[in-house]
């Protein structure tokens, strides 16, 4: 089921945290809410969810006008960061709660669970209290209790972000493979970039209240629309007054490079399968250019090697605007917190 979200406004106080958004979500897509953390993520799956109202602007759910429809009229599942799970009921009788309350069927009620926990993997689990289980578990747990009164829209705020590392990624791969099988339009939220490219259809990138950029992860990141957006995506290094991927620029040891930028090796670090080296140029900056093992060694690079600067043919580039505070911590970093 599609949602369109038109002009939407949200004021808390005297503070803008969604300011004129607008975002159409097709049916049947997995989409990311990516962006840093205020940047109003949240408050928008809020008020897709129905669980806040927007000061302005329409919110509509598969065609049909929900911008007043209180939450459970809405037909969303919702999964959040800590999920609450009934810590006196079997995992089966959690995922089952929905369809209880709805009065289904007995013999329809153990079917549908039966499904739903074979889909999320957990069908031996099933007599277990949540607090036997992992925190993996628990939120595949969440996911399948969601899932269970067949919602049109499931949407999922930051569902991984209390895990660490490896179940995250663990997680974040069975929920493609789950959104593949099951194709309920699903909205979540997310501040990792590398989780937004690597799992999503499409990727909203929200900052200070504005949707700075839409589309596929693939156009993002080789076509920011802005400084913001490359910045965010991915590391950069800045070479005159372009910002550029420090994995996209070419050095070159000998002569004959008439468009390049001389500098010279000012530092060389290894950091596990790459070699970050920096080059300060004639003009006095200072640009990292990230190399391959087998590069670097072919290169034959040392310190205060003198040497030529490229961007390698086809790269995205945006031209830097005064020096990003909001976006000044690498999202790699920011991710891992
Ligand atoms: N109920 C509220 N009352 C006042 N301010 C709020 C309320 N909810 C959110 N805000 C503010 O609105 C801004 C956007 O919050 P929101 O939770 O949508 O951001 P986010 O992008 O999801 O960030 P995070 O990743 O940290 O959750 C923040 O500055 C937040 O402090």
């Amino acid at each position: 089921m599609s949602i369109e979200i038109a002009n939407v406004g949200k004021r808390f106080g005297g503070f803008v945290a969604l300011d004129n958004v607008s975002v159409s979500i097709p049916a049947g897509q997995l989409t990311a809410l990516l962006g840093p953390s205020g940047g109003g993520k949240s408050t928008l799956l809020r008020i897709i969810a129905g669980l806040e109202r927007a000061d302005t602007g329409r919110v509509e759910i598969d065609g049909v006008d929900a911008t007043s429809l209180p939450p459970q009229k809405r037909n969303v599942g919702f999964v959040f960061q800590h999920y609450a799970a009934f810590k006196h009921l079997s995992v089966r009788r959690n995922v089952a709660f929905g369809l209880e309350i709805r009065k289904r069927p007995k013999a329809e009620i153990r079917t549908r669970v039966d499904e739903l926990l074979a889909l999320v993997h957990l069908e031996q689990f099933a007599d277990r209290l949540p607090s036997q289980l992992s925190g993996g578990q628990r939120q595949r747990m969440a996911l399948a209790r969601a899932l269970a009164v067949e919602p049109t829209v499931l949407l999922l705020d930051e569902p991984f972000g209390a895990l660490d590392a490896k179940v995250r990624k663990e997680l974040r791969d069975w929920l493609r493979r789950l959104h593949d099988e099951v194709h309920v339009t699903t909205v979540f939220v997310t501040h990792d970039q590398e989780e937004a490219l690597e799992v999503s259809d499409e990727i909203v990138v929200i900052n200070e209240g504005r949707v700075e950029q839409i589309g596929p992860p693939d156009e993002l990141y080789d076509r920011p629309a802005n400084d913001f957006v490359m910045r965010f995506l991915g590391p950069v290094t800045q070479l005159g007054d372009h910002l550029v991927r420090p994995h996209d620029l070419q050095i070159h040891t000998g002569d004959g490079q008439p468009a390049a930028a001389p500098g010279r090796v000012t530092r060389i670090t290894r950091v596990g399968f790459e070699i970050r080296v920096e080059v300060t140029t004639a003009t006095g900056q200072v640009v990292t250019v990230t190399l391959t093992r087998n590069e670097f060694l072919a290169l034959g690079l040392h310190d205060n090697a003198l040497v030529h600067l490229t961007v390698a043919p086809n790269s995205p580039t945006t031209i830097a605007t005064s020096p990003d505070h909001r976006s000044s911590v690498s999202p790699s970093l920011a991710a891992s917190h």
